[in-house]
């Protein structure tokens, strides 16, 4: 049974050089982290002493003001970031949608990088073949898999990545607000893929501003503030409590 648990999680981003004043810091008001100032080094204190539980068949919704810490939860939970201090277990196998080109080079051709991709995370190494073409397929990105990623669009590197993010059904699904990128047609077969694995998923994150998005997705909510958690709990109870906040 997939399960995440974070156990008084903290994350500070070290930062080397900082110019804004003191004054437009006590401006800065809900947007963002807290920022603590040092000589050298200061501090952006993202994720704050969060404590949660996600258990097999949660959907989670994550909203917040800008820079609450949605995202940077997310990757701490993706194990793309080490948290500062606490605890953090995870059970079971995670897949991640969360930055449009991660792991991909821009250097090498889309058949190179899907060929790269599936070395590494192909459990079977007889299913890769199937794997490429499957991708290759669901992109429509026809002959420009010969040409080096840096010449593709945005929308173009998004149907890639999203493509090799989602050929395979992670246990633990964590998305960030990605799917804007490509267009309209774009969008409806990401929605329509992103169902089907969202069904063999036991769990989902998903960091969204879009409250129609958590209604439609989420059975929990996770509302962040400042790096905190306001409040856990059934999905339209926190969103009720949020939205009365917000007006
Ligand atoms: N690479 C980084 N270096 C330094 N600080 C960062 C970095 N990434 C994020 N932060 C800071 O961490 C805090 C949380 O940011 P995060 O991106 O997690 O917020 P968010 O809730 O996802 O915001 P948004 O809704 O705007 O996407 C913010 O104060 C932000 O300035």
């Amino acid at each position: 049974m997939a399960r995440i648990e974070v156990e008084n999680l903290s994350l500070a981003y070290p930062v080397v050089r900082v110019g804004a004043s003191l004054r437009r810091i006590a401006m800065s008001g809900m947007t963002g982290g807290l920022i603590k100032r040092g000589r050298d080094i200061s501090t952006i204190q993202a994720i704050r002493d969060l404590s949660m539980t996600i258990e097999s068949g949660d959907r989670v919704g994550l909203i917040g003001h800008n820079g609450a810490g949605k995202s940077t939860l997310l990757r701490v939970l993706a194990g793309i970031y080490k948290p500062s201090s606490g605890v953090l277990n995870v059970d079971g196998r995670i897949g991640s949608l969360l930055d449009i080109g991660f792991g991909i080079d821009p250097e090498e051709t889309g058949w190179e990088n899907l060929q790269f991709v599936f070395d590494m995370i192909a459990e079977d190494r007889s299913e890769i073949p199937a794997l490429i073409e499957e991708v290759a397929e669901f992109t429509e990105l026809g002959e420009f898999l010969s040409m080096p990623v840096r010449t593709y669009s945005t929308g173009m590197q998004m149907r890639l990545s999203f493509g090799i993010a989602t050929a395979m059904s992670p246990s633990i699904l964590l998305m960030d607000e990605v799917i804007g990128a490509g267009d309209a047609s774009f969008y409806l077969k990401a929605e329509e893929r992103l169902q089907k694995l969202a069904k063999t998923a036991e769990i989902i994150v998903l960091a969204t501003h879009s409250i129609d998005l958590i209604t439609s997705w989420c059975t929990k909510v996770a509302w962040m503030e400042k790096g905190e958690i306001v409040k856990f709990g059934e999905a339209q109870a926190v969103i009720d409590d949020y939205l009365a906040e917000k007006r």
